[in-house]
């Protein structure tokens, strides 16, 4: 191969709280071509480092700029230039260095990898005497480096990058101060839709690490014990019906998933982790309020559209009746609730949203695992005041930050363990944000739950028109009726607050009914 003249074009990410430095050669020609670092579909650079923090993969440029920035990683190459055949370090002569004190100078770098060989011995020669910081030479994430799996790179990069991994306290803000820190995420220029696939992902992906970890745990532990979070429920092991109690040859399939969508952004979320889990061969039945290309609500109304042109139509049920309703939970695993997030007002949850909750909650006290995005639905996010009736969710995968309604006591019951899914690089924002916000939004220093408030990884169409329009026991004119009615409640919101709007949410008294009766 004839060697080309490559001059490196691709801009470093950094900024002032970066802490460490990894550092390639130079972009392969599939980098250069898709305008970042490590583009290659086979180089597993980006699946290493989403299993390192436990994320999901990043998808866009803009989704692993975020990690990098959020786990305060500076990326960049040892060389400014050189000549190189193909993507073949060995072929690399005529090389001159980047100037890395752009990075040493805006950031306290305390430690740098070289990720494979080459670029370790280019740094040693160009670098280290300038920068006095040693490297410290990881194995490449090449496909060329086939001799390394998969788990040794993801084992070898965690051992090197945990000891700088940011340690935080996760933050509370309140629902408006969240709003306000979404549209200043949007103004930076990450679209709300960008977080909204990220929201629904980490959710998806929490909900499958959940599963597999009690299904491993039941086949651990086959003696009954009560390990579901102190809801005084059967757990999930010992229902009838769950995974773990398949025969043996069947405990490692993919578990059923009912999704449970709101027309408001929370549904967003839903459709987005019904796509992702979908892609990952499970089986995923949505249920839905309204046909995606009626949803109103953006950047939920494009998540729907996208996520129905992957579904199978059948897939999809538009505000089912009650027995087809509890035929599809019947058959789940795993139950999202994606139905009321942030934008959930009231003292009562109204129809047809009332009855998939009280549902969903009998299904799951029959073993399903019931995961709540970002709050568990009827759960005020604001004041942790339930409404009649109310999700009792075993595991909550809040976004962004914790909310102060996840934290009171009377939430526990209805929140279960809950996770921080980091779906963006917030720090930036914060300043302005508290400062807006005044003294609600705070580290989360006065809530109960924020100790045990897990920083985890995740911390702690129309192509689609042959959507299921109703279900065989309900009329189409019946079914007509009951979403007109839904559709005409929805615009008739109870007390009209609206999360986006400057306007404080009323105060509500925390604890109108006694939460242990
Ligand atoms: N805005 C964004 O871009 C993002 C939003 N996200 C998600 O969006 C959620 C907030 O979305 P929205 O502001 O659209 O609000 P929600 O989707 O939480 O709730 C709004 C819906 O709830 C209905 N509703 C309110 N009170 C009710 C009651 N008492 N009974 C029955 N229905 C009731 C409204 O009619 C409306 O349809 C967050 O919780 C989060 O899950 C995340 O995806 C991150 C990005
Ligand atoms: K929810």
């Amino acid at each position: 191969m004839i060697p080309t003249h490559v001059d490196h074009a691709i801009d470093p990410v950094f900024d002032e709280h970066s802490r460490v430095l990894m550092l390639g050669t130079m972009p392969s020609p599939a980098s250069r071509a898709a305008g970042f670092f490590y583009g290659h579909p086979q180089n597993r650079f980006w699946r290493v480092l989403a299993a390192v923090f436990d994320e999901p993969v990043p998808e866009s440029i803009e989704d692993k700029r975020d990690l990098l920035l959020r786990r305060r990683i500076a990326l960049w190459d040892v060389l400014a230039s050189c000549d190189i055949e193909g993507a073949s370090d060995a072929s690399i002569r005529n090389a001159h260095p980047n100037d890395l004190s752009r990075v040493f100078e805006a950031a306290d770098i305390q430690a740098v990898f070289a990720t494979g060989a080459k670029a370790g011995q280019l740094y040693a020669r160009f670098c280290q005497k300038a920068y006095g910081v040693p490297c410290v030479t990881l194995p490449s994430t090449s496909p060329a480096n086939a001799k390394a799996r998969l788990g040794d790179l993801v084992e070898a990069y965690r051992a090197a990058l945990a000891p700088y991994a940011p340690r935080e306290e996760p933050i509370t803000l309140s629902v408006p101060q969240v709003v306000a820190l979404e549209q200043a995420i949007a103004a930076s220029g990450t679209p709300l839709s960008a977080l909204m696939r990220r929201a629904g992902r980490a959710l998806a992906k929490c909900a499958l690490d959940e599963f597999e970890a009690r299904r491993e745990a039941s086949t651990k532990r086959p003696v009954r014990s009560n390990a579901t979070g102190g809801n005084n429920e059967p757990p999930a092991e010992t229902a009838p019906s769950t995974a773990a109690n398949l025969p043996e040859a069947d405990r490692r399939a993919l578990p059923h998933v009912v999704v449970l969508c709101g027309s408001g952004n929370n549904g967003g979320d839903g459709w987005v982790a019904a796509e992702y889990l979908a892609q990952r061969g499970c089986d995923v039945c949505v249920i839905t309020p309204r046909a995606p290309e009626d949803i109103d609500a953006e950047p939920a109304h494009e998540a729907a559209l996208h996520a129905a042109a992957q579904l199978s139509p059948a897939s999809i049920l538009v505000t089912p009746a009650h027995r087809e309703l509890a035929q599809a939970l019947d058959a789940a695993d795993i139950i999202i609730d994606a139905i009321l997030g942030t934008g959930f007002s009231g003292n009562t949850v109204r129809e047809p949203y009332g009855a998939w909750i009280e549902a969903a909650n009998a299904r799951r006290a029959k073993g399903a695992l019931a995961v709540a995005a970002d709050v568990p639905s009827g759960l005020s996010a604001q004041t942790g005041k339930a409404a009649e009736p109310c999700m009792k969710a075993d595991l909550t995968v809040t976004m962004m930050t914790l909310k102060p309604g996840l934290s009171t006591p009377y939430a526990f019951a209805f929140c279960g363990d809950v996770r921080i899914a980091p779906i963006a690089y917030i720090e930036p924002h914060l300043p302005h944000v508290l400062e807006e916000g005044g003294a609600s939004g705070r580290r989360a220093e006065n809530s109960q739950r924020s100790a045990s408030a897990k920083a985890h990884g995740c911390e702690n169409a129309n192509g689609h028109a042959a959507i299921k329009p109703a279900s065989p026991d309900c009329k189409p004119a019946a079914a007509q009726k009951a979403n007109a009615e839904f559709i005409r409640a929805e615009a008739e919101d109870d007390d009209g607050y609206d999360p986006y709007s400057d306007r404080r949410p009323e105060p509500e008294p925390l604890f109108e009914r006694d939460p242990w009766a």
